[in-house]
């Protein structure tokens, strides 16, 4: 029942829906229970009392009663299925919130399908769960007790019969209920199964190919044998307790005939007898049927359980890590310093006590080899990841004095792989600054060089994007991203350089976009063509997550160093690009 009260949490301005569902379904199993009671009042009218015209009045009522039912029943579960909705919508409501609020430490170790896939499967499981439970309850419950009640005023041996019978189809009903352990190694490899089997659709072109069967997909055969073995393991244990249920119910059923006789051998009414049997039959089997809805109760209640514990843990899971903003929103200067930092995506430190001050309104280079840790540092002073130890100060305060908001307009940050959205090239380069004008939007993407772009494209800045629309090159992508930073016009300018050559076309706008970009503004540029950083104010020469050299490009370049080194290799690169071309 915890799963269910904790769902519900979720949609707290509808506890009236839940009252009145619970209400409409009790009084449709009320009108229920009267419908029969009316039913045995028409069997003694015409068969014991041959009273046929009181008969047709009952039966009217009867008809009236069953309408009520489920009319009732309709209202009951219409609501419950609101409920069940609200729940849906909040939660993916929540869960939406939570994703654009996320960490980055949740996102590299989640992929965005794995996330998608936990929340549509659990959100959409929740409102069938919810709008299922109450009406299954009410019916399972409600409407065997009342009718016991009822049947034992009618006769008391059929009506304790009927009782006996009942306590022994529901301790049968209670062996085929899975249990927690069941539905947890059952739900463990549904989710294995389903996995796998999109896998090997994925592969079906390699399978095609190469003629593979299923039994090259180990893993694939073995989640199918594993999901036979054990829904058939289920199956057998449910054999004993389903045989038990069917034969009682036909036991209690085919009993009442032979106690009818014996009754009349004691000289009770032939036609009342009769009248008995029938109505204690039709009932048994009502009940019988209502009774097994107990079994969904118990799996209902573990699914909402696993519903509501898989998104909770996935919610916190994207806290986990996150940096806790506070309110500050004023920046002093542009100075980034870093004290003692030590930071690791997993276990190992990607980088260990470093300290290094970059000074506002200069620009920087940070080069080094691959995996040294220059997107890294450029993503701690962007606030993506809190540091394990340490501190890193924009305009010598705290980044986490400040409030995320105005840290993210206070810095633009440009990647190699730029994302763009489904959107108009105008809308995407809006989005840095909504209140912006249109002379302003264009303005940032004459400034960003992106005029040819928008010349070839069939409705110009408003043609759309992405899987919709229109298909840009990665340097037009990348040059629209910078129209887009240039908009944002942020005060610190994070760039990284993208390492694949780009034509010599779009390299020269990609530059001059950076150019402009880098106007009067603290840089720090992730470089990968040393070409292009002689003119930057200072070189961080980064190797193993520590800054082993600093300074300009003449000072670097007369001494023994690295960077020296770095520019050699470079040189005799491109040498050797310009040979083989
Ligand atoms: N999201 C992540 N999760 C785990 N490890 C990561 C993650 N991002 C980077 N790393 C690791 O951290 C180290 C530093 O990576 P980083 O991207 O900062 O290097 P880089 O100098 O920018 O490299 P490159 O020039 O190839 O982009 C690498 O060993 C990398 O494998």
């Amino acid at each position: 029942m915890d799963g269910y009260k904790r769902l519900l949490s979720y949609a707290p301005e509808k506890k009236r829906e839940l009252v009145l569902a619970i209400f409409f379904t009790g009084l449709s199993a009320i009108a229920q229970v009267f419908s029969y009671f009316y039913i045995w009042k028409f069997l003694e009218a015409l068969l014991a009392s041959n009273n046929l015209q009181e008969a047709m009045q009952y039966a009217v009522v009867v008809i009236v009663l069953l309408i009520t039912y489920i009319f009732l029943y309709f209202i009951g579960v219409a609501l419950s299925h609101i409920l069940g909705f609200r729940v849906e919508t909040n939660l993916r409501k929540k869960s939406a919130l939570n994703v654009v609020d996320g960490s980055f430490h949740f996102f590299d170790n989640h992929s965005s399908g794995e996330v998608n896939k936990i929340i549509n499967e659990n959100a959409s499981n929740t409102h069938s769960i919810i709008a299922h439970m109450i009406p299954d309850i009410t019916s399972a419950i409600i409407a065997p007790i009342l009718l016991i009640i009822v049947a034992t005023n009618i006769d008391i041996t059929f009506g304790v019969l009927l009782f006996l019978a009942l306590i022994f189809a529901f301790i049968c009903l209670k062996g085929m209920m899975s249990d927690s352990s069941f539905m947890e190694a059952y739900l463990k490899v549904l989710e294995r199964l389903n996995g796998e089997t999109v896998e090997y659709v994925r592969g079906m072109q390699v399978v095609k190919i190469f003629g593979a069967s299923v039994y090259t997909f180990k893993s694939f055969y073995e989640a199918i044998k594993e999901y036979s073995n054990l829904t058939y393991q289920h199956a057998i244990n449910c054999k004993h307790p389903y045989v038990s249920f069917q034969t009682i119910l036909n036991l209690y059923i085919s009993f009442t005939i032979p106690y009818g006789i014996y009754t009349l051998t004691r000289g009770s009414e032939p036609l009342e007898i009769a009248a008995k049997v029938i109505f204690f039959a039709i009932i048994g089997g009502v009940i019988f049927t209502s009774m097994t809805k107990i079994m969904y109760v118990g799996s209902d209640m573990f699914m909402a359980k696993e519903a509501v514990d898989k998104m909770e843990n996935l919610f916190e899971e994207m806290e986990e890590k996150k940096i806790s903003h506070s309110t500050y929103e004023d920046l002093q200067n542009t100075n980034i310093e870093f004290k003692d930092v030590t930071f690791s995506y997993e276990n190992a430190p990607v980088i260990e006590n470093l300290s290094f001050k970059l000074e506002g309104g200069k620009s920087y280079a940070l080069i080094g080899g691959s995996g040294s840790g220059k997107s890294t540092i450029a993503k701690l002073i962007g606030g993506f990841y809190k540091v394990d130890s340490g501190q890193v100060l924009i305009g010598d305060k705290l980044l986490e004095s400040y409030s995320e908001e105005f840290l993210n307009n206070k810095i633009a940050m440009v990647f190699q792989n730029a994302q763009l959205f489904d959107l108009t090239v105008f809308e995407n380069v809006k989005l840095a600054r909504p209140e912006a004008s249109d002379q302003e939007v264009m303005q940032a993407l004459k400034d960003a060089s992106c005029r040819d772009i928008i010349d070839k494209l069939p409705q110009g800045v408003h043609t759309m994007l992405g899987t919709e629309g229109v298909s840009l090159s990665g340097g037009e992508t990348q040059r629209i991203a910078i129209a887009r930073a240039i908009l944002k016009d942020a005060d610190i300018v994070i760039l990284d350089e993208a390492s694949a050559a780009a034509d010599a076309d779009n390299e020269y706008k990609i530059q001059q976009a950076f150019a402009k970009l880098m106007e009067g503004k603290t840089v720090i540029m992730i470089a990968h063509r040393l070409t292009s950083i002689r003119n930057v104010d200072e070189i961080l020469v980064m190797s193993q997550g520590q800054i082993i050299e600093r300074g300009d490009h003449e000072t670097l370049m007369a001494a023994d160093s690295k960077y020296k080194e770095f520019q050699e290799m470079y040189a005799k690169a491109n040498e050797w690009r310009v040979k083989s071309d």
